[in-house]
């Protein structure tokens, strides 16, 4: 196709000298070039681009920090394209490296094209080494989503992976040349960065040229093709605004003596001859989409493809050309597959070329991207620290004294989740804190807590509360025993408090011994007493002495229990949530709400669990009836409940 090839910059410049250089020497004429850059050196040193097409815009400001678009004038460039030889062209290529400076006329310059041009216009995008740097890789990113929107394609070639595999060609070739005969024709390694940029440049030529003289001829070079490629069909394979891969690999065919020993010899055999040549297209067609392709992408991503051998036609194996089309039409995502054969007469050479267009999976832009993300952390973390510096300073000036910061108070603060968790850990570290006591104050005998109550947890019945601090005693049973409570009902929270328990984390731990001011302690008296008329269990009827509430519901079996001074008969829930059980190794009753919270008690288990929650450990107290009868008076004036069973 006939195009016009525009370079940007010092890589663009340089790329199209070389595509110019490949164009002249095929004879095919089929480009017309400029290069315009902002350096004289960069230009001066081109080799093959003619003079008129070289446009120098020299910096105007002294300090050289002028933007390229104040630089670089519209104008003049228009005038230079349109002085130009562009009636017949195809198409419009763009070549720049990604991450330079120049490039950033490219937006201006193609809108104004657009104005003048109808052809498509392309872009060969160069992208940067790594070694480059974070910025360089950044602003790369930037300018091929600046370009993509702008041009109908994006024609990508990572210097990155063509520069590994230079230095490493380089290196085993260094490996294999010791002997004299191999110093003598040592390939260049590309040490410095003209030798290595125009190495680069010479893959780029030799990728795109041969996709830009596709289907153009010249007459003393070339065969008849059999599958005839067109200009148009490479531009519809392009176009499309995505990304294009060029993969691009070729072969040297055997010359000389040894080339005429093995034709004779393939004379002798030519069906296998002619396997090997079609064995060569496929092997060469897999070389060029995963090893020499201009940039490494995901073939099965690709939305077109074109495939293009090239070379004396008798080595172009028609049998090879087919079979490597079915593969790439069957692998890419797209249903556009074109393909044709450029014979070229007088070629040692057997190439192909497969043009992967519309891609979506390209690791190195996603790297870039990627490198732009973070670059663009660093630097907002960098300007932020910048401006702390700079009012610390201004701080320091005004002589303010930063504050220091408080390690209390930074303890005390925590995010609910942290204080939450905090507060847990506390919790199973040190079950028994003062604060936890607070939080449950029952009255016992000592007769001293009533006003230390917590009133945020209403533990106590709704029972008038002249009832409550009456005495309450209840004839003893027949034959049954006094069940004292008094110091030996232990309430302790012995495990961790259940995370949703309505007492928060704060630990529950009655001492056993002895009511403590903030200790649960029932002053009990257990005596023989009569059982409830209600209640599950067969019992005698219950007879409550002087203020005393006979349970509504549940009963108790057994001995007369007396809870102690001004104690009040809890929720029934409430033990539950706090998670309080009684110590001395009762039984566990089967009932599980009180088995669950370790709340023992011994004789018969009622039905029903509210009363019997509190946690109470009958003992026998026959023994004591005749002591708890003369506490009867005592009783009367704890205010306690006594407990029929
Ligand atoms: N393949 C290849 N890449 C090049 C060449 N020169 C530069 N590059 C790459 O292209 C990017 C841009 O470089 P240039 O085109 O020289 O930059 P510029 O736009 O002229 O402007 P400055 O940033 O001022 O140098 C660089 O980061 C390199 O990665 C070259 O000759 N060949």
């Amino acid at each position: 196709m006939r195009v016009l090839t525009i370079g940007l910059g010092g890589a663009g410049s340089r790329v199209v000298d070389q595509l110019y250089d490949h164009d002249r020497r095929s004879k095919v004429y089929c480009m017309s070039a400029v290069a315009i850059d902002i350096d004289p050196n960069s230009l001066l040193q081109l080799r093959h681009l003619p003079n008129p097409a070289r446009i120098f815009f020299p910096r105007v400001d002294i300090s050289g920090r002028a933007h390229v678009t104040d630089v670089i004038d519209i104008e003049e460039v228009m005038t230079r394209l349109q002085s130009m030889d562009t009636m017949e062209i195809d198409a419009i290529l763009f070549c720049c490296g990604l991450g330079g400076s120049v490039i950033d006329i490219a937006p201006p310059i193609i809108a104004e094209i657009r104005k003048s041009y109808v052809e498509p216009i392309f872009a060969l995008a160069i992208l940067p080494c790594l070694e480059e740097g974070k910025r360089v890789s950044a602003k790369a990113a930037d300018d091929l989503e600046v370009l993509q929107e702008l041009v109908d394609a994006v024609i990508l070639f990572d210097n990155e992976t063509w520069s590994q595999k230079i230095k490493a060609a380089a290196a085993a070739a260094e490996a294999e040349n010791t002997g004299v005969m191999g110093q003598l024709r040592q390939i260049p390694i590309g040490s410095d960065p003209r030798t290595h940029y125009s190495m680069l440049n010479e893959r780029i030529a030799r990728q795109i040229g041969l996709l830009l003289r596709a289907g153009e001829f010249n007459e003393s070079g070339l065969d008849v093709a059999e599958v005839v490629l067109d200009a148009g069909e490479v531009l519809n394979t392009l176009k499309g605004n995505g990304f294009v891969a060029v993969g691009y690999a070729t072969e040297r065919l055997p010359t000389g003596w040894l080339n005429i020993f093995h034709r004779r010899q393939s004379l002798k055999d030519f069906i296998q001859g002619s396997q090997e040549k079609a064995a060569r297209i496929i092997s060469l067609a897999k070389k060029a989409v995963y090893e020499d392709v201009s940039v490494p992408c995901d073939l099965t991503s690709a939305d077109k493809a074109l495939v293009l051998i090239a070379g004396p036609s008798a080595e172009l194996s028609m049998k090879g050309f087919q079979t490597v089309r079915k593969w790439i039409d069957r692998s890419i995502a797209g249903l556009e597959m074109r393909s044709g054969d450029y014979p070229v007469k007088n070629t040692s050479f057997v190439g192909i070329i497969i043009v992967l267009s519309g891609i979506s999976n390209i690791p190195r832009v996603e790297e870039i991207q990627d490198i732009r993300t973070e670059y663009q952390l660093e630097c907002e973390e960098e300007r932020l620290r910048a401006e702390e510096e700079v009012r610390l300073c201004e701080e320091e000036a005004a002589g303010i004294v930063p504050e220091v910061p408080d390690d209390e108070g930074a303890r005390d603060f925590a995010s609910p989740l942290e204080s939450a968790y905090l507060e847990e850990i506390g919790y199973m570290v040190e079950p028994t804190t003062p604060e936890k006591d607070e939080m449950i104050a029952l009255p016992g005998n000592g007769g001293s807590d009533q006003k230390r109550r917590d009133d945020t947890i209403d533990m106590l019945p709704k029972a008038e509360k002249k009832q409550d601090e009456d005495p309450v005693v209840l004839p003893p049973k027949q034959g049954g025993r006094e069940i004292d409570l008094t110091g030996s009902a232990s309430i302790t929270s012995s495990v961790p408090a259940p995370k949703n328990a309505t007492f928060g984390l704060k630990g529950i731990n009655i001492e056993k011994t002895g009511p403590k001011d903030d200790a649960v302690s029932y002053s009990t008296a257990l005596k023989p007493v009569q059982r409830p008329k209600e209640g599950s269990l067969s019992a005698d009827a219950g007879t409550p002495d002087r203020g005393i509430q006979r349970p509504k519901e549940g009963v108790f079996t057994g001995d007369h229990v007396t809870l102690g001074h001004g104690i009040q008969r809890p929720k029934d829930n409430l033990f539950d949530e706090a998670g309080l059980h009684m110590r001395e190794g009762m039984p566990l009753p089967k009932d599980g709400s009180l088995g669950q919270k370790g709340f023992a008690r011994s004789g018969p288990r009622p039905k029903e669990v509210g009363p019997s929650r509190g946690r109470l450990e009958v003992i026998d107290t026959a023994a004591r009836q005749k002591s708890s009868e003369e506490k009867k008076t005592d009783d009367d004036t704890d205010g306690g409940i006594t407990w029929i069973q």
